[in-house]
């Protein structure tokens, strides 16, 4: 880890700070610009985004005239990514290629040297040589604003002066935000969320089930708790974390096991007699997205094992936060619990945010020919207990 990704994460972020992280969520994934402004050791940082993946010849030309005619933008990637473009670059998760000049740098060539699907050797024709530098704060939140887009982590940035950053928001209407409020928001949106919905949906297997959504403050996206029967609540309930999993969960997919966690939990529940609950966790790919996902299957496929694909893409192993599921689980009143897992990530990640697990209940599923060896890898690998 470099100092940079080990800063500190705010939790008590104001409301409309979470409001305008959430705003900027759905600039970036637009291609629209934001303004980002960081600061570590008294050093103030600013720079206007626009994230790779979107990248319009369009937009990089307003950034550009953002920068002026004296900076060039510069596009940050992931040290993975640095490196099969021929890059050494030490311990940084993050690196900033500025090229030498502005001509002969498109949206395309940009794009390309982002994505590592495209399985780039060297440096595509057409770019300029350039240099490589290490990011600043800013750009280190920039980089975790793509990542709370579901986007590749690969954003182009362009630096402004504080005033720049004030004339621009005033003058072009674009988006300040603070480098701790996104790195704090994950965090600090999910001690917002509420219940906005419930229904009872009676289940195959559980049929005295109910499904209570919770939405947090700034909009951002709903988790769900399911709930079987009555579980007591001065007894630890007997619950799962499940990260959301389009493909397994909904068309049966066979790359991972999800499907037959989350209907055993639901049975498993059910025959218990004493009640549970799932908590549905939005977290699609542990974190990075159905999107990301399908891209770190398809590295999966040319031979990356399931945490490396993740970190070729630039993202973590896993990128998943607790939070959401220890506010839930408190607000539904309960502060002890029976964890139906394998993972010890997902029990140190609940007890760091104040719930008492008290057993962990194995959760193992027969592999199906397809996912043995993602089995296998969580096991030797993310030292899941099977
Ligand atoms: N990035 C990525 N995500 C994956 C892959 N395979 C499955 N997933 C996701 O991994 C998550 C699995 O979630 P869980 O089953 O809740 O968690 P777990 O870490 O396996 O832990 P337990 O099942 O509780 O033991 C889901 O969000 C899936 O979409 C993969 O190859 N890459
Ligand atoms: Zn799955």
């Amino acid at each position: 880890m470099t100092q940079l990704s080990a800063a500190p994460v705010q939790t008590n972020i104001p409301a409309t700070d979470l409001v305008t992280v959430s705003r900027a969520v759905a600039d970036l994934r637009r291609g629209e610009i934001v303004l980002v402004q960081g600061q570590v050791n008294g050093a103030v940082h600013c720079v206007a985004v626009i994230a790779a993946e979107p990248l319009s010849d369009h937009g990089l030309s307003r950034l550009g005239d953002i920068a002026g005619p004296d900076a060039n933008p510069a596009i940050i990637l992931p040290r993975v990514r640095a490196k099969s473009l021929g890059q050494a670059c030490k311990d940084d998760l993050f690196i900033a290629f500025v090229s030498a000049e502005k001509s002969g740098v498109t949206a395309q060539s940009l794009a390309e040297i982002a994505n590592p699907l495209l399985d780039l050797e060297a440096m595509p024709s057409g770019v300029p040589a350039g240099i490589w530098r290490p990011i600043n704060m800013a750009e280190n939140a920039a980089i975790r604003l793509a990542k709370l887009a579901r986007l590749l982590p690969a954003v182009v940035t362009a630096p402004v002066t504080p005033e720049q950053l004030e004339t621009l928001a005033r003058g072009q209407n674009l988006l300040v935000l603070q480098s701790e409020s996104i790195n704090g928001y994950e965090n600090a949106s999910a001690a917002t969320l509420r219940p906005v919905s419930e229904a009872r949906v009676p289940l195959e297997n559980a049929e005295n089930a109910k499904v209570i959504a919770f939405r947090p403050d700034d909009g951002g996206q709903e988790h769900l708790a399911i709930v079987i029967d009555e579980p007591a609540k001065d007894q630890p309930v007997l619950i799962r974390l499940h990260s959301e999993c389009f493909t397994g969960d909904l068309i049966g997919s066979l790359r991972c096991d999800c499907g037959p966690q989350l209907r055993g939990a639901i049975a498993e529940i059910a025959k218990s007699g004493k009640g549970g609950i799932i908590l549905y966790l939005r977290q699609e790919g542990r974190g990075i997205g159905l999107v990301n996902k399908l891209r770190a299957y398809a590295l999966q496929d040319r031979g990356f094992d399931t945490l490396d694909a993740n970190e070729e893409l630039g993202f973590d192993a896993d990128e998943r936060v607790y939070r959401p599921a220890a506010e839930m689980l408190r607000q539904l009143g309960f502060g002890k619990v029976r964890l139906l897992t394998n993972n010890p990530e997902k029990l140190s990640g609940l007890e760091s945010w104040g719930v008492t697990v008290s057993e962990r209940v194995p959760h193992k599923f027969p592999s199906n020919g397809h996912n043995a060896f993602y089995l296998q890898t969580k096991k030797d690998r993310a030292g899941h207990l099977f």
